[in-house]
């Protein structure tokens, strides 16, 4: 730094890795930090961004949720004050930003949302004793995704349940609970267990209950098309099935033309003979209406797999779009 010469054993200068403060991103950074010097002996610094959506919850309502988060992340890439970053995969808008490569996606954790309930109750147990008690279940969440496929469940079998929309991070939300506000919240499994907290799971909620949103439980791992040497050395970290099974998804998020914020779920599994099966469905947060539907097809993991995702999904965004899933989404968004 101060003009002495290198040496031979002089350490390779440390890649920045550029990540938000809250908890959640920090266990992301920290995990994929350690992983990309464990695969490239590489030093990784972690270098925080603070957004305007960190500083005021009121601004991140009006501003449109997590995008804000991605924004800031990638103007700090853009402008070469950090070297990769790492973000929730469905947290990042569908469009393929300028500049950007997606250099990684990791295998995925856990895709399926998670019950937190007291007494570490589940669904069914949770709304038989409220229902004993002569009052709905009152559970927590800020997703009209996840809204939807709880009151058509609620719907579907009678049960007296009460979506409450809710706001901040996994401690407060966590907190509505302990703190007796709420007798339930719904989180992402995947970022309980990044943050060690999976004991605190009362049900996983499996895709017959719920499907996730496209790209829960996976990372992206972005830097600048330009730096070409990070873009191949962090290709160490792409684990295939998870980026062909998050393609599918995601194009079916894109082809609906839904945000982040959208009732759409979308999950895509393997089978063990390479059939990718893709689960899509498209609400109204009260449950009234839910269209789910299903399309497979075998998929050969070679440079086309992505491709093949993708027509996958969009074949079955068409069908869901045919069924009337824009009127769906609309009346939501009017
Ligand atoms: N929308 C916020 C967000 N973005 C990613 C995760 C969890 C981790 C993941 O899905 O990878 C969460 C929290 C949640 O939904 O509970």
């Amino acid at each position: 730094m101060n003009g002495q010469p290198l040496t031979e054993q002089a350490p390779a200068a440390a890649l920045r890795l550029g990540t938000r403060r809250s908890a959640l991103a920090m266990a992301q950074s920290g995990m994929v930090a350690r992983e990309v010097t464990r695969l490239t002996g590489r030093p990784v610094e972690l270098v925080e961004i603070t957004t305007y959506g960190d500083t005021s919850r009121e601004a991140l309502a009006q501003i449109g949720g997590t995008g804000v988060f991605v924004s800031a992340l990638r103007d700090a890439l853009l402008e070469g004050r950090i070297d990769f970053a790492v973000h929730s995969l469905k947290d990042l808008p569908t469009a393929a930003p300028e500049g950007l490569a997606l250099a990684a996606v990791p295998e995925r954790e856990d895709a399926r949302d998670a019950l937190v309930a007291a007494e570490g109750l589940t669904l069914d147990e949770l709304v038989e004793k409220l229902a004993g008690a002569g009052r709905a279940a009152r559970i927590g969440t800020g997703s009209p995704r996840r809204m939807a496929q709880l009151n058509a469940w609620a719907r579907a079998r009678g049960a007296q349940l009460e979506t409450v929309a809710i706001r901040g991070n996994v401690d407060t939300r966590i907190g509505y609970v302990t703190g007796g506000e709420l007798d339930a919240v719904v989180l992402a499994t995947a970022g309980l267990n990044r943050l060690g907290r999976g004991a605190e799971i009362s049900q996983h909620l499996d895709p017959e209950l719920m499907i996730p949103a496209p790209g829960q439980g996976a990372l992206a791992i972005e830097c600048a098309t330009a730096d070409a040497d990070l873009t191949a050395a962090l290709a160490a970290l792409d684990h295939a099935p998870t980026r062909v099974a998050v393609a599918a998804e995601r194009a079916l998020l894109a082809t609906l033309e839904a945000g982040c914020s959208a009732p759409v779920a979308a999950l895509a599994t393997w089978s063990p003979e390479n059939e990718l099966q893709l689960d899509g469905v498209v609400g109204d947060p009260d449950g009234a209406a839910l269209l789910k539907m299903s399309a497979n097809g075998p998929i050969v993991l070679d440079e086309t797999a992505e491709q093949q995702a993708r027509a996958l999904g969009h074949a079955l965004a068409a069908r869901l779009l045919d069924a009337g899933a824009a009127t769906l989404m609309g009346e939501r968004a009017r």
